[in-house]
């Protein structure tokens, strides 16, 4: 007989969601938490920090008012680490308070200790202290997540060189940053301390980055990170970083050059937290990255009655699916059938500018021969644009031209992680381009901006070829007569 319906490991956005909804179809349930507080990576190192820490950026900076005022515009001069952690601090308090709450009103027990399986029914949970508990759960739901990637060969030292968690508790700000991995976390953080203006160099070995972002939204991006002293090494392949004497990162490039630098951010992916669960007892097998593999709509380990739901089960490795996930794998686990998820998630990515993309790339599209028209509207076009100063910003819409179906809605500039939805909501509902041109929107607002892209695209290739009009007689009279 077990303890409990549910056991939850990881108190992230998947677990979170797993035990809430598990709870509410009215199941016992218990999250074993390792970390002192509830809410995972997402609230303690990840999203939630690492977007405040940009929000207070964007703040104290003056940023959204400098196309107004001017590029030396400031609200505070002399903006120190400190006056960027206190807001951080602040709201992470009031998340941990709400999750709490939500945990205790819906009967969630929550043990903060640290979970191994002892078999596929039993859980051993260490507390800090060294108390150990044993539980039996009919079914569990793996929710760890991910550390940040660290490899030997990286001097990582909490004072010069970070990851993407320590990062957070930088204690000064430094005059120059070199950011290793142009993926997410390596383009948000490097944008958000060049809007502070240190000296940024972001470092990547690929050719090309954020390859699942349409390309013309890319080029937009790079062209707004080289205007704002960003500078890029694409192509660049790390050899060794070293510190030299003053214990500044130097990060030598397999070119030969090097970029020397006040502080290093090393931000190459993640990897599963899975080596210490005891895997091996329920006979569940990681990939090279500590991640589980799962059945992708049932969220299934190998082991039925054992789910895998987040980061740790790999890609898109965002608080918004994984949260999707943790809700699915617990209706799953007691027999309610969840419909599946729509084909379509959005993504965004909080650099500064933003970008948000849903749907198929101009890249995607093209690959699958479908035959289709772009528009595109600069926020600049809008008035709403006007009375925010932004000289920046622009959405690209993607339609079928057989169909007029809406295929991907693609945005770079300010409001970009909010404007897409409603992109997304005419994409999964399989709405048309009939949609944007016969619905009225808000004046002055940034979502003109879907208007103005699907004009562009009307005009381009669905507006029906009108006859000419018909000439005065006088005119026509003096037409040569037909042969
Ligand atoms: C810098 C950064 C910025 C990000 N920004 C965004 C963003 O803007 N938008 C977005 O959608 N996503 C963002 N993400 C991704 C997002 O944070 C993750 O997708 C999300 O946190 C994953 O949730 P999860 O539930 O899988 O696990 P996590 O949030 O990683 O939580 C896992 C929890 O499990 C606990 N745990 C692990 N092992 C055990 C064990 N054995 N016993 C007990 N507890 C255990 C851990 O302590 C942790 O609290 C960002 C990530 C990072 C790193
Ligand atoms: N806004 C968001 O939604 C958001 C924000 C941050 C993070 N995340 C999630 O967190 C996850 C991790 O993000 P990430 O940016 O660390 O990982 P990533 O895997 O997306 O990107 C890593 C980058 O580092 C490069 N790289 C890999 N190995 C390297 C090496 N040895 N040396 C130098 N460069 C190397 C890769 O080519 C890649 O460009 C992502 O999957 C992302 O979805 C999401």
């Amino acid at each position: 007989m077990a303890d409990y319906d549910l056991i939850v490991i990881g108190s992230g956005p998947s677990g979170r969601r797993a035990a809430i909804q598990a709870a509410k179809l009215g199941k016992s349930v218990l999250v074993a938490e390792k970390h002192r507080q509830v809410g995972g990576v997402s609230v303690h190192t990840g999203t939630i920090p690492s977007k405040t820490m940009r929000e207070t950026v964007l703040n104290l900076t003056g940023w959204r008012e400098r196309g107004f005022y001017g590029r030396s515009y400031r609200v505070k001069k002399d903006i120190s680490a400190a006056d960027l952690l206190t807001r951080g601090a602040k709201t992470l308090e009031y998340e941990v308070d709400v999750l709490e709450h939500q945990f205790s009103r819906n009967h969630v027990q929550i043990v903060a200790g640290e979970a191994r399986f002892l078999g596929p029914h039993d859980i051993e949970i260490t507390r800090d202290d060294g108390d150990v508990e044993r539980h039996k759960a009919a079914r569990v739901v793996i929710a760890c997540g991910t550390r940040p990637f660290r490899p030997a060969y990286i001097p990582f030292n909490d004072k010069s060189v970070f990851d993407s968690d320590e990062i957070l508790a930088i204690e000064r700000l430094p005059r120059s940053l070199t950011v290793i991995g142009a993926g997410v976390i390596g383009v948000e953080y490097a944008t958000i301390f060049s809007a502070l203006d240190v000296a940024v160099t972001l470092v990547e070995p690929r050719a090309s980055f954020l390859d699942f972002v349409d390309k013309e939204v890319i080029e937009e991006f790079v062209h707004e990170l080289r205007d704002h002293n960003v500078s890029i090494r694409l192509g660049s392949e790390v050899k060794s970083v070293t510190l030299d004497a003053a214990g500044r990162p130097v990060c030598e490039i397999a070119s030969g050059r090097s970029v020397t630098s006040d502080v290093l951010l090393f931000a190459a992916g993640r990897v599963g937290e899975t080596e210490r669960l005891n895997l091996g007892a329920v006979g569940i097998t990681c990939d090279h990255r500590g991640r589980i593999p799962v059945d992708a709509k049932t969220l299934q380990t190998v082991v039925p009655h054992i789910y895998a739901a987040g980061d740790v089960i790999g890609f898109p490795s965002l608080a918004s699916t994984s949260m999707e996930q943790g809700r699915l794998a617990a209706c799953h686990a007691f027999g309610l059938e969840p419909p599946a998820p729509p084909e379509f998630f959005p993504y965004g990515i909080y650099s500064v500018p933003e970008i948000s993309t849903v749907g198929m790339t101009e890249e995607e599209v093209l690959k699958r021969g479908i035959p289709y028209e772009c528009g595109v509207a600069r926020f600049r076009e809008t008035s709403r644009g006007h009375i925010m100063g932004l000289k920046s910003g622009m959405m690209k819409m993607i339609f079928s031209k057989k169909t007029r179906r809406l295929l991907g809605v693609h945005i770079v500039g300010e409001g970009a992680t909010e404007l897409i939805h409603i992109g997304q909501a005419v994409l999964n509902l399989k709405g048309t381009i009939d949609y944007f041109m016969d619905n009225t929107f808000n004046y002055p607002t940034l979502a003109e901006a879907y208007k103005i892209a699907s004009l562009d695209a009307w005009n381009r290739a669905f507006a029906p070829v009108a006859a000419p009009p018909p000439l005065p007689a006088e005119a026509e009279a003096a037409l040569p007569a037909a042969q």
